[in-house]
């Protein structure tokens, strides 16, 4: 917890001294709301005497409104020294996360982590709003206040003053209990990761529903959203009956304050021991002493909670970054890429087994091999979206990790099947391939990648809205958008995974046709399941699972390597089978 409100105030920097007066002005404000009290029993004290002062009563009520009046500005101004504070904490806070996704590898933007960033980044920063700009100016009114209460209220009567302040010994034992059982139940904790596992089923939710649909399921059938829920649920209500009891007996014991204070009070007045107006102003005072101790308790449990988000969003800063000793960097001549012994694991499962394989400048290498082989994990460490765990990836004679990832990626262009677009214009999702393009510069490469027939059709062109909130595009327009950004980008390095996935016959051939051209003098890797596309490339290396069984040229592959082989004769079978309805029934033929 100390390290967690540590890195909060390290976080709040130079707002430091907003916060500060924030409090200070929360504080003051609070205790202008006692001052209406004290005037009543100053008043009850100058009636109850034996000639009335009404100058000095008017002077009495001034001062309480003035005091009404000071509280409320103090509380505006509070709230606002808070509020600032707090949106510009958030402000750097998402900035900081922001610049920290920026320098992480692509990897861990996997699936898993889906459920995670999305809470972090929108849940966990808004919760530190509430902590800066509410709760800690609540919590020191709510400190401050029956301390000052206390000691004014012994300084009239030091006796009705100890009746008023018995059950509060009590009730902070047992809320030092409950704080004691929360540390030990790791709740919050749990609770955080339930609600992180709910975020990510969300996000698979809404992607799975054509799924969900087209097999005409509910939410029930989604096991692992409606699993979620439900257990977020339970463990709520499971903290909610744990600690109940001890909450209610908590409110008990600081609502008893007038069990004590009217027998005393009424005892001492009948022996004459205190005044008419001193009981009053301890039925009024001492009484109402205790609340802000109950907000206490609420604001105790509600930090703990924003302290675990603090702790969450730590834990995404300190997520190692990708970093490069890029001491005297020079582009390379070559650009030949040269996996050496490399392995890799997806957790515990080794995807990639000492994989040695040389992809050549100028040349194209394609990886083919059955679903899960690799191949694709193979291609994604070229461009660091993970670093191998043994072994090394050299680019231009150089080890890959010795690059900035910024430039490894000016060096890399990526093509891959399922390719996203930004919601914003089709020039804008172009003009990512290079920023600077001039417009006929754009519009050539979506020619070459035969885009530009399909974007003439849009509604405004090139300045159509596309994707969320834009209109969809198909998968094969979707990629050839991509194509056309990696023309623009004209990276030495070009990867294309399942690029022509989506292209039609015709398309396809004009595709290669443009990218024929792109390729001159480019190191080209490429991933495809139909072999016809890449049985011209200049090296095809045949991988099963995660090792290499076999290279060379589709001729070479033909007379040595079976499994090359057998795909090929697949293939071609393939190629002829159609599928066909004969009497209701499907075959193949
Ligand atoms: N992000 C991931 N997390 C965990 N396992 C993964 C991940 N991506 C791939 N895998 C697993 O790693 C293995 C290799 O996957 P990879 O996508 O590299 O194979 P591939 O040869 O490209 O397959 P395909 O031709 O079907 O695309 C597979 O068993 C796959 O299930």
């Amino acid at each position: 917890m100390s390290n967690a409100l540590a890195f909060l105030l390290r976080l709040a920097g130079t707002e430091r001294i907003r916060l500060l007066l924030s409090c200070v002005c929360s504080a003051v404000s609070s205790l202008c709301a006692l001052i209406p009290f004290v005037v009543v029993y100053r008043i009850a004290e100058l009636v109850l005497a034996d000639s009335i002062d009404a100058a000095a009563i008017g002077r009495l009520i001034l001062i309480a409104l003035i005091a009404v009046l000071f509280r409320f500005a103090l509380m505006g101004i509070s709230s606002m020294l808070a509020h600032a504070a707090a949106f510009r904490v958030l402000y750097d806070l998402r900035v900081r996360l922001i610049d920290k996704l920026g320098k992480l590898p692509l990897g861990f933007f996997g699936e898993q982590h889906s459920g995670r960033l999305k809470k972090v980044i929108s849940d966990d920063v808004e919760r530190i709003e509430s902590f800066i700009a509410h709760h800690l100016p609540d919590l020191t009114a709510s400190v401050v206040t029956p301390i000052i209460t206390a000691i004014y209220l012994f300084t009239v009567d030091w006796r009705l003053a100890i009746a008023a302040l018995l059950p509060v010994p009590a009730a902070f034992a047992v809320q030092l209990l409950m704080a004691a059982r929360g540390k030990r139940s790791d709740d919050m904790k749990k609770m955080h990761d339930l609600s992180e596992t709910m975020n990510g089923a969300i996000v698979e939710f809404v992607h799975a529903m054509p799924v969900i649909k087209s097999f005409n399921q509910t939410v029930h059938s989604f096991a692992r959203y409606h699993d979620s829920v439900e257990n977020y649920a339970s463990l709520w209500t499971h903290i909610a009956r744990k600690n109940t009891p001890l909450y209610v007996l908590y409110l008990l014991l600081l609502e008893s304050g007038l069990l004590f204070i009217l027998p005393a009070g009424l005892w001492m007045y009948e022996r004459q021991a205190v005044t008419l107006p001193v009981l009053l102003l301890f039925l009024l005072l001492g009484v109402g002493l205790t609340t802000p101790l109950r907000q206490i308790s609420t604001l105790s449990h509600m930090m703990q909670n924003n302290l675990e988000s603090v702790r969450r969003i730590e834990a995404v800063l300190a997520e190692e970054e990708q970093k490069a000793d890029e001491a005297g960097f020079r582009r390379p001549e070559r650009y030949d890429i040269d996996f050496r012994q490399v392995r890799f694991s997806y957790g515990s499962r080794e995807v990639l087994k000492g994989v040695q394989v040389k992809a050549e400048h100028g040349k194209v290498t394609a990886f083919v091999g059955p679903s899960g082989a690799g191949k694709s994990t193979a291609a994604q460490l070229i461009a660091r979206f993970y670093d191998p765990s043994h072994g090394e990836i050299r680019l231009g004679g150089k080890d890959i990790r010795s690059y900035a990832p910024e430039r490894l990626m000016d060096m890399v262009s990526f093509v891959f099947q399922d390719v996203p677009v930004i919601s914003d214009t089709v020039f804008a999702n172009l003009r990512m391939g290079k920023p600077d393009a001039e417009l006929g510069e754009l519009i050539h490469a979506a020619k070459a990648a035969q885009a530009h027939e399909f974007i003439s059709t849009l509604p405004d062109g090139y300045d159509t809205l596309i994707g969320e909130g834009g209109i969809s595009l198909s998968g094969g327009e979707r990629q050839r958008l991509a194509i056309a950004r990696a023309i623009l980008k004209n990276a030495p390095v070009l990867i294309l995974d399942e690029a022509f996935a989506f292209a039609d016959a015709e398309n396809e051939s004009k595709i290669q046709e443009a990218l024929s051209r792109l390729l001159q003098g480019k190191t080209v890797v490429v991933i495809a399941h139909r072999l016809s596309t890449i049985a011209d490339a200049d090296h095809i290396v045949v991988f099963d699972n995660g090792h290499i069984v076999g290279a060379g040229t589709h001729a070479e592959l033909l007379e040595h390597c079976s499994l090359y082989s057998n795909m090929w004769q697949a293939h071609r079978e393939a190629g002829e089978w159609s599928l066909t309805g004969e009497g209701g029934k499907v075959c193949l033929t």
